[in-house]
């Protein structure tokens, strides 16, 4: 398969689509498995409603950045939004410091759920879904809680941390989809994709 830069090539192609993020590691994701894409950020207000239950919240924000992007677009449309659960509370990206430290200090030695809600908006119509990776934390002592902020690698990230990087030593273990943790779901993406009818090299 020939590598091109998808994401930043303007010429038409068919199965083009656009993928409405501003994160790098869905762009390397969905250029992991080969989709042809061009990127348009989505500008969408994260706060999550009251008592908004975390399945319906990374739904809702897939859909709307998806939805918002594909108002002024003629491709299909993808969009995620991806979000740490811990005992059924959203946890988003470090607010500060403080906030980061105590994020991570109670994901010590607990398992967590990783969701990320994926929406595709295609000429047939609308489909979105959300998948759940469990990621166990071992225990974290202050001092690699400390280490680990002054690295300042998880602060843009969900949950404060980032599985990929140096954040992988935080990790006992994990159930379910890897490139789900990091932001975009390859397998219901492809599944999305095809069902949509949008071309993938992936024949079933
Ligand atoms: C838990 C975890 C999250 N993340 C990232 C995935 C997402 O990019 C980010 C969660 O924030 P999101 O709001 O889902 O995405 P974003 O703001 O980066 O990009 P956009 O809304 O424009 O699409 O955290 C990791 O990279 N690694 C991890 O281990």
């Amino acid at each position: 398969m020939a590598v091109l830069d998808w994401s930043t090539s303007h010429e038409t192609h068919t199965g083009m689509i656009i993928l409405a993020s501003s994160s790098p590691r869905r762009k390397e994701l969905l250029q992991q498995i080969g989709v042809p894409f061009l990127v348009k950020v989505a500008d969408v207000d994260e706060t999550p409603m009251a008592n908004e239950r975390p399945y319906d919240y990374v739904l809702r924000l897939a859909l709307a950045k998806a939805t918002k992007v594909a108002a002024d677009s003629d491709l299909p449309v993808l969009a995620a939004d991806t979000t740490v659960v811990l005992n059924d509370r959203i946890l988003g990206k470090p607010e500060s410091e403080q906030h980061w430290r105590e994020m991570l200090q109670a994901m010590s030695g607990q398992e967590q759920q990783v969701m990320t809600g994926i929406a595709l908006v295609h000429p047939e119509g609308v489909e979105a879904l959300v998948v759940t990776t469990y990621v166990r934390f071992r225990e974290l002592p202050d001092s690699m809680i400390d280490a680990y902020i002054a690295t300042g690698e998880g602060q843009d990230k969900a949950g404060g941390y980032g599985i990929q990087g140096m954040g992988a030593v935080l990790i006992r273990g994990i159930e379910g989809s890897y490139s789900n943790v990091v932001g975009l779901p390859l397998t219901e993406v492809s599944q999305l994709l095809q069902s949509a009818g949008l071309p993938f090299w992936v024949k079933t």
